[in-house]
């Protein structure tokens, strides 16, 4: 049976980041589990050895390190510089694994049309801020929260317009707008499947309600969930941890 949110129900073992990382399959999200979350997406900073302690990570884990984001792949390999490790993308649509191989989902015309309009949109909205990420856009509101109701209901407009084949997607002060059919939670199930993460346990650690498809992934397959921070929201992880800083501490000691 699959894992359901109730605000009712404790997560059923509360635990900490695993000071033990063998035999386990480590899933990071990115955007408030390991960097701080930022005014402005570009803003974002790469603590000073961050990518080497990664490297480092993915190779006491034989290679069972995956980045999995909402941010697009070509993103990531900017932000971090980590061509070696494998990464999954726009939630879950987009995926670069650690041989180099990019998968990544096409567009269509309504969702070009969706794209420019966006952008338009937005600029007429003082303080919000148009993102493109290939397949996937988003509306960040986070330096104008009092434009959140325009926000939604723009993107709820272009949900409507591009169709099926798009999904809205909520995050931290964002309205995203990203290819339907595979989460957070396919792209680890996806993962768990080949080598070198097959033999594994999984441990998915994560912050937003995209990542709840992640921890549902991971406890079904008798894994590891861990929220960082805490918003009272209700989540499926089994686990916290207090902060990005917390996960940047725990990946310097276990990989050390
Ligand atoms: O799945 P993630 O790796 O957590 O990515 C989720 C989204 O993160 C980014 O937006 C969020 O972080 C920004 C930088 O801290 C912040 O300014 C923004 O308000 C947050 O929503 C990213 O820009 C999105 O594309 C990701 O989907
Ligand atoms: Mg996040």
């Amino acid at each position: 049976m699959h894992d359901t949110i109730s605000s009712s129900q404790a997560p059923r073992a509360i635990r900490a980041l695993p000071e033990d990382i063998s035999g386990l399959a480590v899933f990071l999200d990115i955007d408030g589990t390991l960097l701080d979350i930022a005014p402005t997406p570009e803003a974002v900073i790469v603590p000073p050895g961050l990518p080497q302690a990664l490297e480092r990570l993915s190779a006491r884990l034989d290679g069972a390190l995956a980045l999995v984001t909402g941010r697009s792949v070509e993103t990531v390999d900017r932000l971090l510089e980590t061509a070696g490790i494998a990464v999954c993308g726009l939630h879950g649509a987009e995926q670069r694994d650690a041989a180099g191989r990019i998968t990544r989902p096409e567009t269509t015309e309504a969702f070009e049309r969706a794209r420019a309009l966006l952008r338009n949109r937005l600029a007429l909205l003082p303080g919000t801020l148009f993102e493109d990420k290939g397949a996937a856009i988003a509306a960040h509101y986070r330096l104008a929260p009092d434009r959140e109701g325009e926000v939604r209901a723009l993107m709820a407009e272009l949900a409507r317009e591009v169709g099926e084949s798009w999904v809205l997607q909520q995050g931290k002060q964002v309205v995203e707008l990203r290819p339907r059919g595979r989460d957070k939670g396919a792209a680890l199930t996806a993962f768990m499947a080949v080598e070198p993460f097959r033999t594994r346990r999984p441990l998915a650690i994560g912050d937003d309600v995209t990542d709840e498809a992640m921890f549902a992934a991971a406890n079904g397959l008798d894994g590891l969930s861990v929220r960082v921070g805490d918003d009272g929201r209700p989540s499926l992880a089994r686990g916290r941890a207090a902060s990005p800083a917390a996960v940047r501490a725990w990946i310097a000691r276990v990989a050390a």
